[in-house]
């Protein structure tokens, strides 16, 4: 069997649909979201992608080769330069400061999640790192689109709109659709142990992105 990215949405395909279409997501599409829950979001999302920033230098750390190294950096400098900025405006344009968020306690479920995704890469190599950070490249650019596919997601007037219109801009996909053929081409050389260990994984940052949605909606630190 070759296997594709596919594959490991098919091997937990139940956790998948429970993060993509979560309350929290199916809210932030029809603009019911309460303000509070998404403010809280914002904040340890702002955590979260320092996290991730980090991430990304382990990613360069394990590469072999310089285009792996090439392709390392160039996401630490967009989390960085683009995504953190965005962030940042995002955070000041729902009433949240830089020293509101200089200060800021970590949740439970954003250090769980961050600090996986660092052991996941740091035990493993580059591939274990990718699965373990595909959820959230892959992840959210297929909810912009499931959302902009549903007939209660509101595009006028929703308070939310940017957020969804950030992940579907072409921009994100382009680097969703290049990170789902980068592993596609990883995959298909595995044998079905090595696959069964890169499922659990992908399962286990999942269950993991399902749960940072619920701190949002429950508030919880
Ligand atoms: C909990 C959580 N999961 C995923 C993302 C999305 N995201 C974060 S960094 C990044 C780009 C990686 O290059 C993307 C798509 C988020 N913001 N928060």
């Amino acid at each position: 069997m070759t296997y594709r990215f596919a594959d490991l949405k098919a091997a937990c395909q139940a956790d998948w649909q429970a993060y993509c279409e979560h309350d929290f997501v199916t809210r932030l599409g029809a603009g019911t979201l309460a303000p509070d829950a998404f403010r809280h979001y914002l904040q340890q999302d702002y955590l979260f992608l320092v996290h991730f920033a980090r991430a990304y230098a382990l990613a360069a750390y394990k590469s072999r080769t310089l285009a792996e190294l090439r392709q390392a950096y160039d996401a630490l400098r967009t989390i960085l330069d683009v995504e953190l900025d965005l962030h940042v405006g995002y955070c000041h344009e729902w009433g949240i400061s830089e020293a509101d968020l200089a200060t800021l306690p970590e949740a439970r479920a954003t250090l769980a999640y961050t600090r996986y995704v660092l052991d996941t890469g740091s035990r493993g190599d580059l591939l274990d790192l990718h699965v373990a950070l595909a959820p959230c490249l892959i992840g959210y650019g297929e909810i912009a689109n499931w959302l902009n596919a549903q007939s209660f997601t509101h595009h006028e007037g929703n308070p939310y709109a940017d957020w969804i219109a950030m992940y579907a801009s072409d921009e994100f996909q382009q680097a969703m659709h290049a990170e789902t053929a980068w592993l596609d081409e990883r995959l298909a050389t595995l044998d079905a142990s090595r696959f069964d260990q890169l499922v659990t994984i992908f399962r286990d940052a999942t269950r993991l992105e399902i749960d940072f949605w619920q701190m949002g909606l429950d508030q919880s630190t």
